[in-house]
């Protein structure tokens, strides 16, 4: 078995602990280059956490987080974004007063609002500027370079987060609730766009929307109370009695 084509993303029970709870517990999974992976469970599950300590918002507390074969446990998020690491968040992150262009300039360049008045608008070069225009094209915003991010549709705007985050050209997306809060027409155009990145992107993506997920996903890793409950292919996880009780069970009470 080829090793570094298994092992693109590799977690060795990792468990982030918060004084008392182990938000994350043991939790130990790999994801292949290309593949698409969805992370569900119920509120409180862990989801986020994992997320943070596979990008470096939190570090785990015991375990190990290997990207490429290189083990990035203890490394910055720079570095970790460096090495092909893109996210979005689940609560947005723009700049409502700047135009689509300008958010794209604040992400390529990793700049603060407060920088980037004082600096101006700093112009990108060429190869710059044409990896925005091409994640823009990608996330379906190209005619939308000079709209106010105030101006534009929630949708629009969860798609220029996605656009952000593609314009670093990662190797490893990860998603954090990429269509919460979406109508449902809006949430045909994000699974749409996602549907279309390219197969040699590894995705990996939490979401609650279990339709949409599971239409969009290779393998789904399902968590409960930061512990790993089951992992299996999307036709398996309706079926599964666990996945039932605790996940899909729950989401129809809270409906
Ligand atoms: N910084 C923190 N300090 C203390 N507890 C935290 C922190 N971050 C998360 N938690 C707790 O860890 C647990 C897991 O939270 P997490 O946000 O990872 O779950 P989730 O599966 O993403 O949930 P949701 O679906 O509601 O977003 C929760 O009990 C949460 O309150």
């Amino acid at each position: 078995m080829d090793l570094s084509v298994t092992d693109f993303l590799a977690l060795d029970a990792v468990t982030v602990q918060f004084g008392a709870l182990r938000a994350v517990d043991e939790v130990s999974l790999r994801v292949r280059k290309g593949e698409r992976r969805a992370i569900i469970g119920p509120n409180g599950a862990g989801k986020t956490t994992l997320f943070n300590a596979i990008t470096g918002v939190v570090r785990a507390t015991t375990g190990k987080v290997l990207f490429e074969g290189a083990d990035v446990t203890r490394t910055a998020i720079h570095e970790r974004a460096r090495r092909g690491m893109s996210r979005t968040f689940q609560i947005t992150n723009l700049f409502p007063n700047l135009t689509v262009a300008e958010n794209m300039r604040l992400a390529l360049r990793g700049l603060s609002p407060r920088k980037f008045s004082l600096l101006g608008s700093p112009a990108l070069n060429s190869e710059e500027a044409g990896r925005a225009d091409r994640a823009l094209e990608v996330s379906r915003l190209g005619a939308r370079r000079d709209s106010r991010v105030k101006e534009m549709s929630y949708g629009e705007q969860r798609q220029l987060e996605m656009a952000m985050a593609l314009a670093a050209q990662p190797r490893l997306l990860l998603l954090d609730e990429p269509a919460a809060g979406l109508s449902p027409s809006e949430r045909v155009i994000v699974s749409d766009i996602i549907r279309a990145l390219p197969r040699d992107l590894t995705l990996v993506l939490i979401e609650h929307d279990m339709d949409l997920v599971l239409s969009l996903v290779d393998y789904v890793t399902v968590l409960n109370n930061g512990k790993l409950l089951v992992e299996a292919p999307p036709a398996e996880i309706r079926l599964n009695k666990d996945v039932q009780d605790v996940y899909l069970g729950k989401a129809r009470h809270h409906a």
